[in-house]
């Protein structure tokens, strides 16, 4: 029998529960073991909870499951980033293999708790972290033996892909989407994450870092997310044919990498812009093996549910890769080198209006509309000198929407 301690009984920890019980019998059978959650640890107790628990089971004391011999791996899926972080790291350093869905955690200390796992001969897996239900890490890590990746882009998002989806498609408002993301349970608890970007950038951290066997750092990512877009930007980026989507881009140039999360536009008929509501969709090129395409629920409480499961799986099977994942390449920031076309959208008072456009025709390619909201296409040109151009007509940041363009 292998004993879970599980952290968090949220909407991720609820499906852990629902699986386990469901696929009981399979599992015994199919890996020959049973898994057992021995300990699950709340921040609040006294919650009603709406599955059915052993009597006892509950406990707001990690000590309690740290100190449980029965319990040799710890689940975290608390959301919590320095209590989760420390969960993790005390586990590990209490010789018990780890799986968590905190992306926040990976993100932020991945080097650490990757060396560390490696050094203490441990499991530390995370592959809902990114992608929800979508077995992406598992494959990108066996990639990694054969070849060389220069390329990850993707969907990363199931929130910001269900909001833009239903905004697009069917006319929903951007705070009515927002809510059936939350209700769905999609959303993180702090929704600011998925609609900043921040979600995505972290999952891009991951991947990116990964793909490209250097570190690719929060702070080397540049970051737009979708919560300024209004029903005005749908109906421009409709009339020219085009579908919006956030995108994270980590790509290896010739002398470094430029990794990127905006909000972007796209042809109907590119391979993104068929990825709707809270699907995810994350493609990767290598050397020999050329472009792979993976795409499913990024979030949700079953297929993120069934991706913890597998990380359970594969360290009971102890078919998971062992050794530290992460390499050590040097690489340069090339952020600045980024160009593409663009849709901007400024939104100002009538009397600003003039001096604003006036500053903004020198990089325009068409001019969508010029009444109640400015809105152009730009020439190709580097985001940095469009965010320059912004701040120096003093524009503040809630008052424009930027989204890339890519053909
Ligand atoms: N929801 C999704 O679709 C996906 C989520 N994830 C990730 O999975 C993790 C869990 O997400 P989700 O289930 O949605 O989150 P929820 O907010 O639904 O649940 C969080 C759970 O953790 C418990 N908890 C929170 N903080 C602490 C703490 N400091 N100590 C102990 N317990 C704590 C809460 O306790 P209590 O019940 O008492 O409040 C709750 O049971 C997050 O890291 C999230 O980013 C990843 C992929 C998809
Ligand atoms: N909030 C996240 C959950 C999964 O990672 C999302 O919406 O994608």
């Amino acid at each position: 029998m292998v004993g879970i301690g599980l952290l968090g009984l949220g909407t991720v920890g609820t499906g852990v529960v629902e699986i386990l019980e469901e696929r009981q019998e399979e599992l015994k059978f199919l890996i020959g073991e049973e898994i057992k959650i021995k300990k699950i640890l709340v921040k609040n107790i006294d919650k009603k909870r709406e599955i059915q628990l052993e009597e006892n089971i509950i406990t707001s004391d990690y000590n309690e499951i740290l100190n449980c011999e029965d319990i040799s791996i710890i689940v975290e899926l608390t959301g919590d980033l320095d209590q989760g972080y420390k969960y993790i790291k005390d586990a590990l350093n209490s010789g018990k293999d780890v799986v968590t869905a905190n992306k926040a955690v990976v993100s932020k200390h991945f080097e650490e708790l990757s060396s560390l796992a490696a050094e203490k001969d441990l499991a530390f897996l995370y592959e809902a972290s990114v992608g929800g239900g979508i077995p992406i890490l598992k494959r990108l890590k066996g990639e990694l033996i054969l070849n060389k990746i220069t390329e990850v882009q993707g969907i990363l998002n199931g929130t910001c892909n269900y909001i833009l989806s239903s905004m697009f498609n069917k006319g929903l408002d951007y705070n009515e989407a927002l809510k059936i993301a939350q209700d769905m349970g999609y959303a993180e608890a702090d929704p600011t994450a998925d609609v900043e970007g921040y979600d995505t950038l972290r999952k891009l951290r991951i991947l990116g870092t990964l793909a490209l066997q250097g570190k690719i750092d929060e702070s080397d990512i540049l970051l737009e997310g979708i919560s300024k877009i209004t029903p005005f930007d749908i109906e421009q980026i409709k009339s020219i044919d085009f579908i919006i989507k956030l995108i994270g881009e980590v790509k290896e140039l010739e002398d470094g990498f430029i990794a990127v999360v905006q909000p972007t536009i796209m042809k109907e008929s590119s391979y993104f812009a068929n990825v709707d509501m809270a699907f995810n969709s994350i493609v990767f090129l290598g050397n020999n093996v050329g472009e792979l395409k993976f795409s499913g629920l990024g979030a949700g409480k079953l297929p993120t549910a069934n991706a913890v499961l597998a990380d359970i799986v594969d360290i009971v099977e102890d078919t998971y890769r062992k050794g530290n994942p992460l390499g050590e390449r040097k690489l340069n920031n090339l952020n600045e080198k980024l160009k593409a076309e663009y849709y901007l959208r400024i939104s100002l008072p009538e009397e600003q209006e003039g001096k604003v456009f006036k500053a903004i025709k020198n990089i325009s390619k068409k001019l969508l509309s010029e009444k109640e909201n400015i809105a152009i296409i730009t020439n190709e040109i580097e985001y940095l000198e469009i965010i320059k151009l912004l701040s120096s007509l003093e524009i503040d940041k809630n008052n424009y929407f930027i989204a890339r363009i890519i053909k």
